[in-house]
């Protein structure tokens, strides 16, 4: 959920404007349940809490004022036409302290609330810490046994974590019993606002944008389920299917007091008698991101490595990786995190033997491979298990070496494809096989697997340049060391990509790899 939120912010969309349409489509559908009969009061308890749930509240609030305002003989005795009714009232029960509201969009609506309280005696503001203060509530909502009862359950949403805490359980479980007691009185009702607090026992569930999150346990209706009502806020399906930083603040954290090598460790498997600068470029990308990288490769690679003391080296005998050393090189892999595998490693029948037969030993580690450039050519896609502890990072022709065929892919990026939500509609071949994430690299970099889909539009003509997708490679298997592969193929693509556009800006298209490459932390750091 947090994750669409952000890259919608990343599209230019603030959140503040999507708490809006959030609380106000809240607003006019609990606007329908309202009684306008003479005798008959509305009494509107709205229980919020101190995250964006809350927000929706504070806002559904502003806007149920506008529906609780219509003149009657009360304001024409004041010789007044429009003096606020008195036949309905608001209760906001704020389930902390305002000063401990958390976000920005959350606070800015609750400061709104507090000026029309002053002023509007129909709106009541309370803030309660402690559970019994709850109790006091439930005993004051249970006299009005005449009046239309609504009860809006804006405490907490999709960023709940574990069990409830005070006095959040207080008042489902009071709320709860409430109903049960007065289970009879139809002029008593719990509306959720996003998905229902855990345990409350809601009578309707106006939700936001889409039934079910797949990446947020916290939100999974089913389309059959009556009481749910989905409210559109204007979020567009592609905000779902960007990456943005919303994937970056997604990433697991580097932990500030880890030690040397809790942050990872990577093993760079590559490089050859003609090409061993590439595994080097993988490896420098890969060191600004873990701890500790290891290039595996042949001598003249060792001879480049002198230059980089901040990596560390393993000779293999010969002039290209070969079937000899499928077991030292597993051996050695089963002290790192992830596997670089292929920049300069070249395309011959050694470098086959030895990238089929080391990738049947990985997947039996389950080690975390991202597989580049030559190991991509050299892989017999024929006898093959598209694991999902591989991460691919093909070009459109090492994509068809996969067995894909272009045509097959409705590249969103460029508009002539589908936005849909069915990735069948963007890929339409069957990728039901494919576990691993492929990171197709383009002018729009398209993620996927056989479960999810996004696209990468960070980058421009100067990442062409040699050396880049290195890089990429190396930014990836970084990430992947603490990460899971989808995250990590979106989110390298992202920075390696952003890193670029700043270089744009800077110098122009003749920037390099290396720039690239010493540019990452300052990206990270930005998203950090
Ligand atoms: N794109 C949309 O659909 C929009 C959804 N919005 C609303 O935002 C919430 C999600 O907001 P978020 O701040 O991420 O989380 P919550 O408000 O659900 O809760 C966080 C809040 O609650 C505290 N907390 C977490 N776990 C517990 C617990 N077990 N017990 C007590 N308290 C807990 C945590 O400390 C935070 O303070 C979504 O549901 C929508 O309602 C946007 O407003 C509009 C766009
Ligand atoms: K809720």
């Amino acid at each position: 959920m947090n994750i669409t939120d952000n890259n919608f912010e990343y599209l230019g969309m603030p959140k503040i404007v999507l708490m809006e349409n959030a609380g106000k489509s809240i607003a006019d559908e609990v606007a329908t349940y309202l009684k306008h009969e003479k005798g008959i009061k509305n009494k509107i308890y709205v229980f919020c809490g101190l995250g964006n749930n809350g927000g929706d509240g504070f806002v559904a609030v502003r806007h149920l004022m506008g529906y609780c305002d219509y003149t009657d003989e009360i304001s024409k005795s004041f010789g007044v036409t429009r003096f606020p009714s008195l036949h309905s009232e608001i209760i906001v029960i704020l389930l902390g302290k305002e000063m401990e509201i958390k976000t920005y969009e959350s606070k800015e609506n609750f400061k709104i609330l507090k000026n029309i309280s002053e002023l509007d005696f129909r709106l009541k503001i309370k803030e309660i810490a402690c559970p019994n203060e709850v109790l006091k509530i439930i005993e004051e909502i249970k006299k009005y046994k005449k009046d239309n009862i609504i009860i809006i359950d804006a405490m907490l949403g999709t960023g709940i974590k574990g069990e409830l805490r005070e006095p959040f359980r207080t008042v489902v479980n009071e709320l709860n019993n409430l109903k049960n007691k007065e289970s009879k009185r139809s002029n008593l009702k719990i509306i959720s606002v996003d998905t229902e607090t855990k345990g409350i026992m809601a009578d309707i569930v106006i939700t936001f944008h889409k039934y079910k999150w797949d990446n947020n346990l916290n939100k999974t209706f089913n389309i059959d389920d009556k009481r749910i009502i989905l409210k559109k806020i204007g979020i567009p399906p592609i905000a779902e299917y960007v990456v943005g930083w919303g994937d970056l603040k997604a990433l697991s954290k580097i932990n500030p007091d880890s030690h040397k090598g809790d942050n990872g460790k990577v093993l760079v498997v590559g490089g050859s008698k003609e090409f061993f600068g590439a595994p080097i470029l993988s490896a420098l990308a890969c060191s600004k991101i873990v701890d500790l990288v290891t290039v595996a490769s042949v001598k003249n690679t060792m001879d480049a490595l002198r230059n980089y003391p901040e990596l560390m080296g393993y000779e293999i005998e010969g002039d290209y990786f070969g079937e000899k050393h499928i077991t030292e090189i597993s051996e050695l892999s089963k002290k790192y995190d992830v596997i670089l595998l292929g920049n300069g490693l070249g395309v011959n029948k050694n470098t086959k033997s030895f990238v089929n037969g080391f990738l049947k030993e990985m997947e039996t580690l389950n080690k975390k491979v991202v597989i580049d450039a030559d190991a991509i050519k050299v892989i017999d896609y024929n006898n093959f298990n598209f694991s999902e502890n591989f991460i691919f990072t093909p070009h459109k022709r090492e994509f068809e070496y996969m067995g894909f065929d272009m045509n097959n892919i409705k590249n969103m990026g460029n508009g002539n494809g589908s936005n849909s939500d069915n990735i069948n509609n963007i890929i339409d071949m069957d990728i039901s096989n494919i576990d691993s994430t492929i990171v197709l690299k383009g002018k729009y970099d398209l993620i996927f697997n056989k479960n999810n889909i996004k696209i990468n539009k960070t980058g421009n003509a100067g990442m062409t340049v040699g050396g880049t997708g290195d890089v990429l490679c190396g930014i990836i298997g970084g990430l992947f060391s603490k990460n899971d592969a989808f995250i990590s193929g979106c989110c390298g693509a992202f920075i390696n990509g952003y890193t670029g556009d700043l270089l744009l800006k800077e110098k122009g298209y003749c920037y390099t790899a290396m720039d690239v490459l010493n540019k990452i932390p300052h990206v990270l750091n930005i998203f950090n």
